[in-house]
């Protein structure tokens, strides 16, 4: 079992009765001691289904599911991998009903929620909802509910987004629904007023295994808190260097809490990377070294110096791009590591991905992007799947609330609220309540007659796309009802600029195109369809497929194609061959325009941020395995011109290197742990003289 772990980390593995903390650098196994511990446990007699391991994102859990399949078998299928945020819907699933949700309560995408604040903010404007969006979130992270936030508002501005707090939150009961932050705000709250709940949540863990700890939030914590209890049967493995959700409410003082909330805490530091050459690493140390430390730690590799970090400078970001596919074509002529696979292209910002998707797509090279939205996520593309999921299944509630106001057909959320009361008064699905004899009991006749009118449109549009065959009429269906709820319409009415509305209907004519040729038969430019000419399907037959699309996506993983990433998507992960883009002054570290002449707050901010861009920097630099590239341009769109642009600072300091460049990292080591040893003795002593307890168990302070 312990076979591939070195002594520390078999430590880690081995500990398995109180709470358990691994802090230690990128690449130096500590996902690994995850998937590894697992199966010690269930060796050690805890039953897979008592263990839970949390991941980060679901692509991590993804990766952890089929690591831990490799090394425990089938037990590994019983084993609770998932991300906090799945962790958090499976115990609504269960007991939501405690706080008044129904069993299939829908899961609201950013979206959706923007599009509810606009509503109950009376805004047509979506940047001032996405404001609210954000503050609301935070709030909600902290753990106040609007009457809470509007208490401690600290002007007008934070008053009146608590008020539209209230209503947006009224809106989401009517709904049924939940956003992403109550999927950890309401558990929390479960396992924190109700203790029956709790009792059966704890006892169902009989052990919690956290991975990239250093991102979780204050919510979060407490979270873990709640479900470990008192024995604090935990695992929790991190890097405070590759913290890099800050902006989204992640905060360090969770790995500085840990030891005194758990006096027993047991550290365990890992040195050894077995990731990367010393070439990247020192890179890597290099460029984190600047930042502030919890602790003194310095990586080292034992896989050899390899190819140095190689630093291309373009003259425009196509150039940068022509550069990059002209490195992958040359890898895979001369490196061991020659699948597309092998490859990733990782960025700051989502929107670099397009120059780099074009230059690949030219030279025939497959790719996939991760950590931005595909396709099938988009708003516009869910709206419709909602509508042809209720054809299907009449009792998908959430499809129901998001047809019903998509567009918005007069049909209000006070209506939905009574209807949804109702509906689960009398145990009865939304689509069956609105046809029941006794709703006239609830609410206004107008209000029945709306309802009835769309149930009836949606029995009618059910009827005509199960007789609709082939290509053609399903193009001609589709775009007639389209027509009907005045889709487009209400595509240009959500969105500010006429561009983004286009862009969003031109995704709704791509979708519509790919369902139609999926009918069989041919449509008038339809020169790649995969379809077995004659066989014809029903449009109804079709939609059923629809809902295997997100299994699909997951397929995407096992493609061999290059990754394109965002640097916060890319993390946990690996490749032989990183090539890390846009390493520009202002687009990493990266920069709000606005940022100059602001009070001091932001100064403040500033340096803060400089630090998570740097982590940021490091996250990147760490997932390379045998050869890294990093690439700026001398010139950078801004608007419709193109301006003159800087290398990042990063890359200077990651060039430090010709002065570092033979120090053996572990002298180093070894002088940083002296000095922090010495640190902390004049600290007990310190200590002493005053006659202050020492807590025990912490590592010393930041520096
Ligand atoms: N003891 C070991 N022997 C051999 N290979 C190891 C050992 N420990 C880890 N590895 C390998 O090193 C690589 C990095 O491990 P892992 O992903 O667990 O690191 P990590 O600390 O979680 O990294 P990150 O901080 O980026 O999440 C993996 O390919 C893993 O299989
Ligand atoms: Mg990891």
């Amino acid at each position: 079992m312990s076979s591939g772990l070195n002594i520390s980390q078999q430590e880690a593995v081995n500990y398995m009765h109180g709470p358990c903390l691994v802090l230690a650098g990128a690449g130096s196994g500590k996902t690994r001691v995850i998937t590894h511990k697992i199966a010690r446990l269930i060796q050690a007699g805890v039953e897979p289904a008592r263990i839970a391991a949390i991941t980060f994102t679901n692509k991590a859990a993804a990766e952890m599911r089929e690591r831990a399949r490799g090394l425990i078998g089938k037990d590994a299928g019983k084993v609770l991998i998932c991300t906090f945020h799945a962790l958090g819907v499976r115990m609504m699933r269960q007991d939501g009903q405690t706080l008044g949700l129904k069993a299939q309560f829908s899961i609201l995408d950013s979206d959706d929620v923007v599009r509810i604040l606009k509503d109950a903010g009376g805004t047509t404007d979506a940047a001032t909802a996405r404001t609210w969006q954000w503050t609301i979130s935070k709030w909600k992270n902290m753990g106040l509910n609007a009457a809470q936030a509007e208490a401690q508002a600290q002007d007008d501005n934070e008053r009146i987004t608590a008020r539209i707090m209230a209503r947006y939150e009224e809106r989401l009961t009517a709904y049924q629904s939940v956003d992403f932050d109550d999927l950890i705000g309401m558990p929390l709250k479960l396992m924190r007023d109700h203790e029956d709940v709790r009792a059966k949540w704890q006892k169902a863990m009989g052990h919690m295994l956290v991975d990239e700890y250093q991102d979780t939030n204050a919510t979060q914590y407490e979270l873990l808190k709640w479900m470990v209890g008192e024995r604090g049967r935990f695992t929790a493995v991190g890097d405070d260097d590759q913290s890099i959700y800050g902006w989204r409410g992640a905060t360090l003082d969770n790995l500085r809490k840990l030891p005194v909330d758990y006096p027993s805490l047991k550290v365990i530091k890992l040195e050894q990377n077995y990731r990367s050459t010393s070439a990247i690493l020192r890179a890597a140390n290099n460029v984190i070294g600047p930042n502030p430390k919890l602790f003194p730690k310095t990586l080292f590799s034992e896989l050899g110096e390899g190819e140095p970090v190689r630093v291309v400078d373009a003259d425009n970001e196509q150039h940068e791009a022509e550069r990059a596919v002209a490195r992958i074509q040359s890898l895979r002529e001369n490196s061991t590591h020659k699948e597309w696979r092998d490859f990733a292209i990782l960025y700051r910002a989502n929107h670099q991905a397009r120059v780099f998707e074009q230059a690949l797509r030219r030279a025939q090279i497959p790719y996939k992007v991760s950590g931005g939205t595909s396709f099938f996520d988009r708003a516009e593309i869910r709206d419709l799947c909602g509508w042809f999921r209720l054809w299907i299944n009449n009792d998908d509630d959430p499809a129901f609330l998001r047809a019903v106001t998509t567009p918005k057909r007069g049909i209000g959320h006070t209506t939905l609220a009574s209807l949804g009361v109702f509906a689960t008064q009398y145990k009865l699905s939304l689509f069956e309540a609105l046809f029941s004899s006794s709703l006239p009991s609830v609410m206004p006749k107008r209000a029945i007659e709306s309802l009835h009118e769309f149930g009836r449109y949606i029995n009618d549009l059910e009827y005509r796309a199960r007789h609709c065959m082939g290509a053609q009429n399903a193009r001609a269906f589709l775009d007639d009802w389209l027509k009907e709820i005045e889709y487009e319409k209400h595509l240009y009415d959500g969105e500010d600029s006429e561009q983004a509305a286009a862009s969003r209907w031109g995704n709704v004519m791509e979708f519509c195109d790919w369902m139609a040729q999926r009918c069989g038969g041919q449509l008038q430019d339809d020169a790649g369809s995969d379809n077995v000419p004659g066989e014809q399907r029903s449009l109804l037959e079709v939609a059923q497929t629809i809902s295997l699309i997100s299994t699909l996506s997951e397929r995407e993983q096992d493609q061999n194609v290059v990754t394109l990433s965002t640097l916060h998507a890319s993390k946990g992960l690996e490749w032989p061959h990183v090539m890390l883009i846009g390493c520009n002054e202002g687009l990493l570290p990266f920069k709000l325009d606005d940022d100059e002449g602001r009070q001091q707050k932001v100064e403040e901010n500033t340096l803060e941020r400089l630090q998570e861009e740097r982590r940021l920097m490091y996250v990147g630099i760490t997932r390379a395995q045998r050869s890294l590239a990093v690439s700026w341009t001398k010139k950078r769109k801004k608007g419709r011109e193109m301006v003159a642009a800087r290398p990042s600072r990063f890359i200077t300091e990651m060039a430090l290197d010709k002065t570092t460049a033979k120090e053996d990292p572990r002298e180093k080591l070894k002088a940083l742990r002296a000095e922090f040893a010495k640190r902390a003795a004049d600290t007990a002593a310190a200590a002493a003289a005053a006659d202050t307890p020492q807590p025990t168990g912490t590592t010393p302070a930041s520096t």
